[in-house]
């Protein structure tokens, strides 16, 4: 693919580049509605009315003894979250995470359900992850679509791309704290174990959605669990 700053590239090449982005953004609206059709037809699913962002909880997602086995596993093997593109431990996300690569039977069980409410073909999915916050842990506001402008795309492109849905399940209840809040679509969503949020990272024309702006507020008290899914727009390798 051409460098748009490359003076040397040809006119040819860089208008070929902006149609490669507008075709894969039509691939990635295309897919999002496939998936829509499929979330609303899993038990308790519901869209959420939210202000320029496509999200939906589906409640009782996973039964009390997933999560419990699910915590478990994400006690057994915590260490700090990392973020793409930042420094090994970041000042922004501040929880602990484990990855839940496959095996378990609780992991087979988790992206057994996740197929069937996305049909989404499992290898567009990275790899499971848990996350613990203590008290006064938090992820500060972000997007979980990669910036295309930023050094770390160039790696990510050739990883399955951009980052297209995020799934996020809630282990347990926090005695205070811990929404997830989308300050831009006015929602802040309360921790419930078992409970499901999903949404899509890009707008209806398939391109990133700058309203999916998100956050895990601070944990007030007690501790948060949740197990997180990000689905890329080609299939994910490491
Ligand atoms: O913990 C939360 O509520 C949000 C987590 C999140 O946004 C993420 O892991 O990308
Ligand atoms: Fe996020």
């Amino acid at each position: 693919m051409a460098n748009l700053d490359d003076p040397c590239s040809t006119l040819e090449t860089r208008s070929a580049d902006r149609r490669d982005g507008q075709i894969e953004a039509l691939g990635r609206a295309n897919s999002a509605a496939q998936v829509r059709d499929q979330l609303l037809c899993y038990p308790g699913a519901v869209r959420m009315p939210a202000n320029g962002v496509e999200l939906y909880i589906v409640r009782d997602f996973l039964t009390l003894d997933e999560c419990a086995a699910l915590i478990a596993l994400i006690d057994g093997a915590r260490v700090p979250s990392p973020v793409v593109g930042d420094a090994p431990v970041s000042p922004h996300r501040t929880s602990e995470t484990c990855y839940l690569y496959p095996g378990p039977a609780p992991v087979t069980a988790v992206e057994t359900k996740l197929d069937l409410l996305t049909g989404l073909e499992p290898r567009y999915g990275e790899a499971l992850q848990g996350q613990r916050y203590a008290v006064g842990q938090e992820f500060k506001p972000h997007h979980d679509f990669f910036d295309t402008g930023q050094p770390y795309w160039l790696d990510q492109v050739t990883m399955g791309g951009q980052r297209t849905w995020s799934a996020m399940a809630f282990l347990n209840e926090p005695e205070a704290g811990g929404r997830t809040n989308f300050p831009t679509a006015g929602l802040a969503i309360t921790p419930k174990a078992g409970n499901l949020v999903i949404w899509n990272n890009m707008d209806e024309y398939g391109t990133p959605n700058p309203g999916s702006l998100h956050q895990g507020m601070p944990v007030e008290q007690g501790v948060k669990y949740v197990l997180t899914k990000w689905y890329r727009e080609r299939p994910w390798c490491q």
